[in-house]
């Protein structure tokens, strides 16, 4: 990954004074390396050396889309530092090391749980890949492309208006504020539960003692009793592409193209490769999609992953499947990919997305006898608990799911083992939203995961385009399938295709969880016209089947 270079506005702690005060008063020590006399400089020097060392292997951080930039006010002051609850003889109960959603989830629980907390992240602002790179900013210009989509199909515009290319940075626009936003609203949740945020690189001296690069010059070390690490990943980048080049992207760099290219090559047909197709074609763009395996997104209900496969191609697709990277070939106007199948695509720009790796090579997990896996990932126990007892992981660095949606759920369970609540519950069920255009939900079971364990079930399905509410917003395509037991009519597997999919499966999933059977969809009066009229259907349909 790059390295962080002079002067990286990521070092720039830009704390006011009165959070410098309260910095001092909430008891971290200044590291004494820094503070004392001429003949500790050398040592500083070389001490700073190998820190620069690790930064090499720290992502290449991506800066807030916005520069207006928002300190987080700790809201701590003399008297209003949080008391320490718990007995040891460190400075805080618990130290939080990335800012992201599962961080997040982690901090608030600490701070409602009366325990001293302080959160360690390199980025200016809160939020995390989160909200800087990933699930926010991929949303938010999904949602701009969607409307762009709509825009184009209704006749009453497009007479008016020729067609034309939006270069990828304009369409950005709507994200920096959804950014912005989202850093304030989570900015406000940490000052008003007094959590202090260090901006800075965080890696551990000893299982009680972390070590933050503030900036260049400035090292502290703080004391805790317990800590979790909730760092996150970053674009896996393989040794054979140069990513510093202007046409070869990953999901992080991405955001900052600010060119307008006519062909893409997406290599990755996962779900970051899979969204970003329908990005780019909503915006025009010819897209090559490269799988290296033979379906799209294998794990999802066959029927559906066709569905996806079959909508691609209508939009201009060209997805080739079973492929593998041989090389590739840059110039200054195009990228040249040579398959291991001898096949040669040229193209504008290339955006790799292959997988993600956990952010733990620059935290010394060494020194605490912790080894992360090949993909940078921790292993945990069913209390998110690290071979290490008072050192806790949570998030994408634990690996599974690696969604926010279930950081955010990890980091409050872990929390929550930490301060020793008992009813306390690992994540062991998430729904699947993948935000193509259209959309696809799920969760439980596939068919084909029922079939290989010969389960009798039936299927009950309902198509949008025969909802009244899908013809009056122009919904052309979307099932929602649902999978019972065909004798104890419970409810198996929820399988959606179609907009708004990513909200219509909560109805499905309130249900299944609490145990209702298909009879539920039935004798329940919905509301009309709606897409959630679709379970209705969906049941009389499977029901009609059962004999
Ligand atoms: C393009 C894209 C789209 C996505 N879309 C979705 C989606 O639609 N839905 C969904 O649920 N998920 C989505 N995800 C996944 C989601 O973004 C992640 O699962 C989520 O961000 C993980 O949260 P986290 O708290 O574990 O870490 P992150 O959000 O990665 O945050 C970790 C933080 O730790 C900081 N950090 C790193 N090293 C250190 C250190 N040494 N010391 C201190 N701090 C450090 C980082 O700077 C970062 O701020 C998407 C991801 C990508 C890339
Ligand atoms: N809507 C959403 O929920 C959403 C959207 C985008 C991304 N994400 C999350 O982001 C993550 C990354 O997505 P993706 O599409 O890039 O990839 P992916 O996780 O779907 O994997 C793509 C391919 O890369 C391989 N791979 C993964 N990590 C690797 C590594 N470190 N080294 C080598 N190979 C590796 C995988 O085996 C797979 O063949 C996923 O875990 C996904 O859950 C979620």
């Amino acid at each position: 990954m790059g390295s962080k270079t002079i002067g990286d506005a990521t070092n720039d702690t830009g704390k006011d004074t009165e959070t410098e005060v309260s910095n001092k008063e909430s008891g971290r020590v200044l590291n004494p390396e820094h503070t004392e006399g001429k003949n500790k400089k050398e040592r500083v020097e070389q001490t700073h050396e190998q820190v620069n060392d690790d930064i090499m292997h720290h992502p290449d951080l991506v800066n807030p889309l916005d520069d207006t930039r928002i300190d987080v006010k700790s809201g701590f002051t003399k008297d209003s530092q949080r008391l320490k609850s718990d007995k040891h003889e460190f400075e805080y109960d618990a130290v939080v090391l990335g800012a992201g959603p599962a961080g997040e989830a982690a901090a608030m629980k600490l701070a409602k749980s009366g325990k001293k907390v302080v959160v360690i992240d390199p980025r200016e602002q809160v939020g995390g890949n989160c909200t800087h790179v990933g699930t926010i900013p991929s949303k938010a210009l999904r949602q701009s492309v969607f409307n762009l989509i709509n825009f184009r199909r209704d006749q009453m515009f497009t007479k008016a208006m020729d067609y034309h290319q939006v270069p990828l940075n304009i369409v950005l626009a709507k994200a920096r504020k959804v950014i912005l936003q989202q850093v304030q609203t989570h900015t406000r949740f940490y000052e008003r539960n007094q959590i202090e945020v260090i901006h800075g690189w965080a890696n551990f001296i000893d299982k009680n003692t972390i070590r933050i690069e503030i900036d260049e010059n400035t090292f502290e070390t703080i004391t805790f009793n317990k800590a979790i690490i909730t760092v996150g990943s970053r674009p896996y980048r393989p040794d054979i592409l140069d990513f510093d080049h202007p046409r070869v992207f990953d999901s992080d760099k991405i955001l900052q193209m600010d060119y307008v290219v006519k062909k893409i090559i997406i290599y990755g047909a996962g779900v970051i490769g899979c969204e970003y197709a329908s990005i780019f074609t909503g915006l025009g763009y010819k897209v090559d999609l490269i799988n290296n395996q033979n379906q799209l997104l294998s794990y999802l209900d066959s029927e559906i992953s066709d569905a996806i496969a079959h909508d691609f191609r209508q939009f201009g697709v060209v997805i080739r499947s079973n492929e593998e990277i041989d090389h590739l070939e840059t110039h200054d106007d195009c990228v040249i990919l040579h398959l291991k199948s001898g096949k040669k695509i040229k193209s504008d720009a290339i955006l790799w997305s292959n997988g993600r790796s956990g952010n733990t090579e620059g935290l010394n997990l060494e020194c605490l006898g912790l080894k992360a896996n090949s993909r940078g990932q921790l292993k945990v126990d069913d209390t998110y608990c690290t071979e290490v007892e008072n050192i806790y992981a949570a998030g994408d660095v634990i690996g599974w799911p690696s969604l926010a949606s279930a950081a955010y759920d990890q980091g409050r369970c872990a929390a929550a083992f930490m301060v020793g609540d008992r009813d306390a519950e690992p994540v062991s069920s998430v729904p699947t939203g993948i935000y193509t255009i259209p959309e696809i939900s799920c969760i439980g079971k596939t068919e084909q995961e029922l079939t290989d364990a010969k389960v009798p079930y039936e299927v009950g399905q309902a198509f949008f385009k025969h909802l009244a509410r899908a013809q009056i917003i122009g919904e052309r395509s979307g099932v929602l399938k649902i999978l019972f037991h065909r004798e104890t009519l419970e409810i198996l597997g929820i399988h959606c295709y179609g907009n708004h999919a990513s909200e219509i499966i909560h109805i499905g999933q309130a249900v299944m969880k609490c145990n209702a059977t298909l009879e539920y969809f039935v004798n329940t009066t919905f509301n009309y016209p709606t897409m959630a009229e679709a379970y209705r259907v969906a049941a009389l349909n499977g029901l009609n089947r059962v004999f």
